[in-house]
């Protein structure tokens, strides 16, 4: 006997949009059939337990979780931070304020992902007048996704109800087209991949349309199950995700905000303000110009900054792609009188393209790879690392423990100040102040702080990666832990542990002026605005003199520890420990012979990363062009371990 309502439900991930969605195109076109398998749909999102804290969802402080905490293995950071939480949330009721438009919903839930489903198909049991069809969802690359998948499927089955798992299209290059049908054939260098599926204009298939109506709810929704409830605002629903976390500031001395100084991602989370973007990004003729500003470090516009709409599926590469394309066609109005519309693909919206599939491959990778992007010796099996990244916080999971581990006093401050943006280099510290209160930094100043992490300080890139889950609101799985290996040298980057980035030289390419550093570092925005010395002292550094150098002004900012102590006095910086005792000192000047080099003498090299010293000696020369750098290549410049 059929019973009067068949539900299916469709447990959205990472696939937070209505348009250009596989499964909602699917139900779209069911819709529109007289004979339906099913005749209401639940859209249902969970905050997975095990990925994001949910105990702020208690129904009264007198509950206590089921489940343990959602933090990382090795620093035990929270998995996911306030902002990326906020910028989550704000997607998911995107979605469901676009899903009540078009006739459904989105039911919000949290707990273990399996054990929502699980408690939706009880409750459903319970009922004479409902049945369950089925679950359907897309699948995701990560182990913990993949395990979920697993669990769900496994919960369904047992049911006897259809468990399908969709290929989700967010990509740029459809998995129906990729050159390959194994996985294992995935070229170990992008570059060879990119070969594969070029000519990239003409790569990604078309979008599908946002559905115009949908089935509807089930008029029974189940509720979520205890001790947890839900709140039915946005507000709310942020206030819940961060409560936990505001409780748990366990990380001392954190940095504030700085005055004066604004986010270079102040985005709301959602389609609709990522397609608002997007549009925006062509009529400023951002996208025209993006190959020559995408090295930026301030500003809003100097790079897409779509990664988290791109990363939570709430926009898709392809719909970037075919924005593009009209904008190149000259077919709608979109980016009229900018320069480059009409006139086809131009550098700019090629970069763009570029940097798109650099997002396809870190997946694919993760694909070939499993694991293995958790290990240590990342994808390459790396069996010297654990003697380069010689601290490590992993006590249990490093293939070796090593010799001093979590319990060094040592690495434990170095990661303390690291995490804090007090090492005492200027570009890295700047980063991690951005990161921390931001929730976004730059590409390059993402290769620099984690080369820095890595190759400088010699730490466990693990921990680095952990720290970026937690605050990047862009978080991805591959993408962040793909990039922190390939920067370590244990990923697919050709040049591995040879590319090592000189943050000094790299700021003097990167932060002319040293604006970026003075921004997010506003001890050191005085630097250099007393009086001015008139002439350079021979030989560098004049302590007695009045005022400082240009020279040593910059110098100054990219490391604190080289102002003259005049300045230091000046600035109330003495005695500041970042300034006084930096982790490493980089022995890098201007106008010097020698270990230095002149500032504006670029070697001709374009290679992506800086060269520079290894830890206590090395340093390096930054060679010809690869792929994921359209940035400069660098000079010489030694490295000095603190003492
Ligand atoms: C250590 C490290 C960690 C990173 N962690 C993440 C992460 O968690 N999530 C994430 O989306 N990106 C990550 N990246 C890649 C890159 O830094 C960001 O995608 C980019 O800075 C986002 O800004 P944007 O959108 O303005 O990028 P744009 O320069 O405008 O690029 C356009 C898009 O291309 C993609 N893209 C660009 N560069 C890369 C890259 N190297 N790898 C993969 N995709 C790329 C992104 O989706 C991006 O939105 C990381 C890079 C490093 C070095």
């Amino acid at each position: 006997m059929s019973r009067a309502s068949r539900v299916l439900i469709y447990l959205v991930r990472r696939d937070l949009r209505a348009a250009d969605n596989p499964i909602f195109h699917e139900l779209a076109r069911l819709h529109s059939q007289s004979q339906k398998p099913f005749t209401h749909v639940l859209p249902v999102y969970v905050f997975p337990a095990n990925q994001i804290e949910v105990s702020g969802f208690l129904k009264s402080d007198q509950e206590r979780s089921p489940y343990p905490e959602a933090r990382s293995i090795a620093g035990r950071f929270w998995r996911c931070g306030r902002l990326r939480a906020t910028f989550l949330a704000q997607s998911v009721w995107d979605l469901k304020k676009d899903l009540e438009s078009i006739g459904s919903g989105l039911a919000i839930r949290v707990g273990e992902t399996k054990d929502v489903v699980q408690s939706i198909l009880d409750s459903y049991r319970e009922r004479s007048d409902v049945e369950v069809h089925g679950l359907w969802m897309t699948s995701e690359e990560g182990w913990e996704e993949i395990e979920e998948e697993r669990q769900v499927r496994d919960v369904v089955e047992k049911e006897d109800k259809e468990f399908k798992l969709w290929t989700d299209e967010k990509y740029y290059v459809d998995d129906r087209d990729l050159p390959f049908k194994d996985i294992k054939q995935l070229s170990d260098v992008f570059t060879n991949f990119r070969k594969t599926v070029e000519p990239l204009r003409e790569a990604p298939r078309k979008v599908l349309p946002k559905p115009q109506s949908l089935l509807p709810l089930p008029e029974h929704i189940p509720p979520q199950f205890e001790p947890f409830s839900i709140p039915d605002t946005l507000e709310g629903t942020i206030e819940a995700l961060h409560k936990p976390l505001d409780a748990n500031l366990e990380i001392p001395k954190m940095p504030s905000m700085p005055s004066g100084v604004s986010s270079a991602h102040p985005f709301t989370g959602g389609s609709k303000s990522g397609h608002e973007r997007v549009r925006h990004l062509i009529e400023s003729g951002s996208m025209t110009s993006y190959k020559d500003t995408r090295n930026g470090l301030l500003g809003l516009d100097f790079s897409t900054k779509l990664s988290a709409w791109l990363a939570l599926g709430s926009i898709t590469a392809r719909q970037v792609h075919w924005s593009l394309i009209d904008f190149e066609d000259g077919k709608t109005d979109v980016g009229k009188g900018v320069d480059g519309y009409g006139k086809g693909e131009n550098k700019g919206t090629a970069g763009v393209r570029f940097e798109l599939l650099w997002r396809d491959y870190m997946r694919l990778c993760t694909r070939k790879f499993g694991t293995r992007l958790f290990y240590l010796g990342g994808y390459r099996g790396d069996k010297e690392t654990k003697f380069k990244m010689t601290s490590s916080p992993y006590s249990k999971t490093t293939e070796r423990k090593n010799t001093k581990g979590v319990n060094d006093e040592d690495t434990k401050l170095a990661i303390e100040r690291f995490l804090r943006g007090a090492t005492g280099t200027g570009l890295i510290d700047a980063s991690q102040r951005e990161l921390f209160l931001t929730g976004w930094t730059s590409n390059r100043a993402r290769q620099n702080v984690a080369s820095y992490l890595t190759k400088h300080l010699g730490i466990d890139w693990r921990l680095g990666a952990e720290w970026y889950e937690t605050n990047l609101v862009d978080y991805d799985v591959s993408s962040n832990w793909g990039n922190w290996q390939y920067v370590a040298g244990v990923g697919n980057d050709p040049r591995g542990a040879a590319r090592v980035f000189n943050p000094v030289k790299q700021a003097l390419d990167y932060d002319k002026n040293g604006d970026y550093v003075r921004a997010w570092i506003p001890e050191l925005r005085e630097v250099g605005k007393g009086e001015k010395r008139q002439h350079q002292v021979d030989g560098g550094i004049d302590f007695q003199g009045r005022g400082i150098s240009e020279n040593e002004e910059l110098m100054g900012v990219f490391q604190a520890w080289r102002l003259p102590q005049e300045e230091k006095k000046r600035l109330k910086l003495e005695g500041v420990e970042w300034v006084e005792h930096p982790l490493i000192k980089i022995d890098f000047s201007l106008n010097r012979r020698g270990g230095g080099a002149k500032r504006g003498r670029g070697d001709g090299g374009r290679g992506r990363g800086g060269g520079g010293g290894g830890r206590g000696r090395g340093r390096g020369r930054g060679r010809g062009r690869d792929d994921q750098s359209q940035g400069r290549g660098a000079r010489s410049g030694a490295v000095e371990a603190a003492g």
